[in-house]
């Protein structure tokens, strides 16, 4: 039994023992060495006691206390070295008893007669003061080992719930995040909770277990739950089950699992593939269907791809149909956003960390994303909001496709990833202002995709908010035909500054909401397109010279534009000339003079 692990505790009942019989004491374990020892004894601390420890043994073997009143002459002292020539004048032990095992000993040791005379003077009560000090030692090392086996299962527990493929969070009484598994902290982009018991939830965390536990209520199945995560929203597939425990609920397990790593495991494991991957990306706009042109061509390679474009315009989605059109779609696709953790936490996340690199680094270290995304692609979001320490980490990783863990002296390590970033940042202005790395902007800039914003392809508008309309129509169970002219009026002059994304929320708020067969401009929740309090000044501000000599050509790729958006909605010209606010004969008219089809 491991009494040197509790030795502190054990040195200080010694002490207290020796001050108040005015005694030396001495403790040792079921090896017999010592692991506590006041005055002469105090030297030999942590050293066996091999050679003069025959009295200990006899009280270990026996489980009995022994009194030795003339050290060094006594029968029982024969074997020691010292017999005959002791320096003790007394000496009484007691063995400590743990579960019916005798695991170490006490002794009490006088050196001088004085010490003698208190040793032997009241023999009967001693002893019981004796025992009392080995339960206590006793009732120590079992807390002890109590921790230990406590500590090991959770220890066990973490390593299970890091290696699973879902995440999982567990949150207390009050919602507090209390322990988030590694695919936890990947998905979230947080710290470990575990790591500091008087953590509070974040805004964002809160919003987070209040979203889940909405979801909950409206019992659809399976549950599934949209979280805003950095600057974009992902969406999860979750079950949240308690832990009880007499009778009372303490927490609550919550497991996430990532809808589209879902959906790309079934199409490994059914081993059908979706017809195109790029399937999931709507949109028929010549800016659009450029990018994706761009982007199929380059699925093939392995080749650094650097989307950019306005939050919310599909860099992600882009990012994943890449991988997933190309050869490394049997490879994982692992993606972070680098703008949404903490600098440290983002290199370790990224490049992994050796056993004890830092204070409350995991033991025996952990593989970080670039590991992870061995042999498939991964995803740097909000490449434009690194740190330059980090710059210069992944640009040695560009160049020489190694890694280097946290505090791994160098070890270098082989990966093969492909690198997709993302900004909705300027890059080149950073690199003008210095603050990203000239040298990094050309390794990551080799096939550059701009995502055009909603507002650069109207046209797409449309079809995309039917889309969305199915989507929330079919999960609520709803059977929505589609939009009011004016509602649909309302989509289509929206300036969109949170994109697909912001267009997404707007329709399922108004799915929520509708209670007809076709959604109501009331139901649309973006502010209506200011027409007045437009100063003259301001009006005329905004117009470019050159626009307003092409007034004619403005008026065609007007009536042009809502005459493509009605058809592709499949409606009539009269929708046209709704959506234009003009008569339908002053439309007839007009196409004529411009000679459209
Ligand atoms: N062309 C599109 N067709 C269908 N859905 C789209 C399209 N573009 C974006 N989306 C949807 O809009 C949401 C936002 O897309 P995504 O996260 O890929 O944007 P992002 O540019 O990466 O955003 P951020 O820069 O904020 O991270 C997602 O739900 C995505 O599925």
């Amino acid at each position: 039994m491991p009494l040197h692990e509790i030795q502190e505790s054990v040195q200080q009942i010694a002490s207290a023992m020796a001050s108040a019989l005015r005694v030396e004491v001495e403790i040792a374990d079921h090896n017999l060495m010592r692991i506590a020892g006041t005055g002469r004894t105090e030297a030999g601390i942590l050293r066996t006691m091999a050679g003069e420890d025959h009295v200990y043994r006899a009280s270990l073997f026996d489980g009995r206390p022994v009194v030795i009143m003339n050290p060094g002459a006594d029968e029982r002292c024969r074997p020691c070295t010292h017999f005959g020539n002791c320096e003790e004048t007394g000496e009484i032990c007691c063995p400590i008893t743990l579960d019916g095992r005798n695991v170490g000993v006490i002794g009490l040791l006088a050196f001088d007669q004085e010490q003698r005379q208190r040793l032997f003077a009241d023999v009967d009560a001693i002893l019981p003061f004796l025992q009392k000090m080995a339960e206590l030692i006793a009732s120590k090392l079992k807390e002890h080992l109590t921790y230990v086996e406590q500590q090991l299962t959770l220890e066990k527990l973490r390593i299970v719930m890091d290696d699973l493929d879902k995440a999982m969070l567990t949150v207390d009484q009050s919602d507090r995040i209390v322990q988030a598994n590694q695919r936890a902290r990947h998905y979230l982009g947080i710290a470990d909770p575990s790591e500091n018991d008087n953590r509070r939830n974040t805004e964002q965390e809160t919003q987070w277990i209040q979203a889940i536990r909405q979801a909950v209520d409206t019992g659809v199945t399976p549950q599934k739950v949209v979280l805003h995560v950095g600057n974009s929203d992902k969406e999860f597939l979750f079950s949240i089950k308690p832990i009880q425990l007499a009778g009372t609920t303490r927490e609550w397990v919550i497991i996430l699992d990532d809808v589209h790593e879902v959906v790309a495991i079934a199409r490994q494991v059914g081993g059908f593939q979706h017809e195109d991957a790029f399937s999931q990306i709507v949109g028929t706009s010549p800016a659009i269907t450029q990018a994706i042109d761009v982007a199929r061509q380059v699925s093939t390679s392995d080749s650094t791809v650097l989307l950019t474009g306005e939050s919310g315009t599909g860099k992600e989605l882009f990012a994943d149909a890449i991988h997933q059109a190309g050869h490394r779609k049997k490879g994982p696709f692992v993606s972070i956003n680098c703008a949404a953790i903490p600098e440290q936490l983002l290199e370790s996340e990224l490049f992994g960390y050796e056993d004890g690199a830092f204070t409350g680094a995991r033991k025996g270290g952990k593989r970080g994303l670039f590991e992870a995304a061995d042999k498939g692609t991964l995803f740097l979001d909000e490449i434009g909001d690194m740190s330059a320490h980090l710059q210069v980490k992944l640009l040695r990783v560009l160049q020489e496709k190694q890694i280097a863990r946290v505090g791994g002296a160098g070890r270098a390590i082989s990966v093969d990833v492909r690198i997709i970033a993302a900004t909705h940042r300027n890059l080149e202005q950073l690199v003008a202002e210095g603050s990203f790395r000239t040298d990094l902007y050309y390794r990551l800039h080799v096939i550059p995709i701009h995502l055009p914003s909603l507002r650069e392809r109207r046209e797409d508008i449309l079809t995309l908010a039917n889309g969305f309309l199915r989507a929330h129509g079919e999960r609520l169970g709803k059977d929505l035909r589609g939009f009011t002219q004016e509602a649909q009026a309302m989509l289509f002059h929206h300036d969109w500054p949170g994109n697909v994304r912001e267009l997404a929320n707007v329709i399922e708020y108004a799915v929520n909401l509708e209670s007809t067969l076709l959604i109501q401009p009331e139901r649309i929740s973006i502010p209506a397109k200011k027409e007045q309090g437009v100063g003259v000044e301001e009006a005329e501000a905004v117009v470019p010279l050159d626009e307003l000599l092409n007034l004619k050509d403005r008026e065609r790729a007007a009536i042009r534009q809502a005459l493509k958006v009605v058809s592709l909605a499949n409606q009539s010209k009269e929708d046209a000339a709704r959506l234009l606010g003009i008569s339908r004969a002053t439309l007839f008219r007009k196409i004529k003079e411009h000679n459209l089809p």
